[in-house]
């Protein structure tokens, strides 16, 4: 029989997690992009699939389990996306950004820059921008604690060195960079989604974490969990995931999976 979206073995072990009690809580994090809202040339077009919105609701209200979102967004962008229920966690700007869906709006950390990080960030900008100047197609979108050059809409002639342009200007700045899908992004509070998901598990005890995304940013949370956790890899790429679907909406298949096996 052909395994329609969601892999047999993949499934195997959503059930097997599913079934198993002492695997709580179950700590269910979920990149954005490419993974739960399928990859647009306008970031502010982007939306979760429709079924996964249904979904995501349904699995944050089982017991024993915890959702978070933890993405490159800012919390800002992150939050006016996210359809997701109070209780939620978001991770934004790759963890420089925490907070929590409430019945009342968002709880969150505040994030703090120091004097000379905002200089740098403003320099960022600026030099960003000279980047992108002239490259059809390259433009720069700003968050709180980064910049970040994108280049999706531009032809290779122009894309292939602006990229390469902003990664030299992060070295010469000494800024953290990370190279993600058609982005560079240039940050004055290095963080990673590794980092920020062993920081949310700790916090809440979760034996076991479900894992799912789609680019090269995604690899250091899959890397920062262990082999007994769930990783998924959405769409094509290498990979130190275990397990792999090809696109958003089966990741949603694999994630209506989870929910039918929690009962
Ligand atoms: O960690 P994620 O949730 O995957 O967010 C990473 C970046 O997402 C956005 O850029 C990506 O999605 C855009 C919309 O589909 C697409 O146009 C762009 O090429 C992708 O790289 C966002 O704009 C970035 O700030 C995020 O860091």
């Amino acid at each position: 029989m052909a395994d329609g979206p969601v892999p047999a073995d993949l499934r195997d072990r959503l059930t097997a997690v599913a079934g198993d009690t002492a695997a709580r809580p179950l700590l269910v994090a979920l990149d954005f992009d490419g993974t739960l809202a399928p990859l647009q040339d306008d970031p502010a077009a982007s939306r979760i699939l429709p079924a996964g919105v249904g979904v995501l609701a349904d699995l944050a209200g089982r017991d024993g389990v915890a959702l978070a979102l933890v993405s490159g967004r800012a919390m800002a962008d992150l939050h006016a996306l996210a359809e997701v229920p109070a209780g939620t966690y978001l991770v934004g700007s790759h963890g420089a950004e925490r907070a929590r869906v409430t019945q009342f709006g968002l709880d969150r950390d505040v994030v703090e820059l120091t004097h000379e990080q905002a200089d740098r960030l403003a320099a960022l900008g600026a030099r960003a921008a000279a980047v992108a100047r002239g490259r059809d197609g390259v433009w720069v979108e700003s968050k709180p604690t980064a910049v970040v050059v994108h280049t999706r809409l531009a032809e290779p002639k122009d894309a292939v060195p602006a990229e390469a342009e902003a990664l030299a200007l992060g070295t010469e700045l000494g800024v953290g960079t990370l190279h993600g899908k058609d982005v560079v992004e240039l940050t004055v509070l290095p963080a990673d989604k590794g980092t920020a998901l062993q920081a949310l598990r700790r916090e809440l005890g979760a034996p076991v974490v479900l894992y799912a995304g789609d680019d090269v940013t995604d690899e250091h949370a899959f890397a920062a969990l262990d082999p007994d956790d769930l990783t998924l890899k959405v769409g094509p790429g290498d990979t130190v995931a275990r397990y792999r679907v090809a696109d958003p909406a089966a990741a949603v298949a694999a994630l209506a999976h989870l929910l039918d096996a929690l009962g």
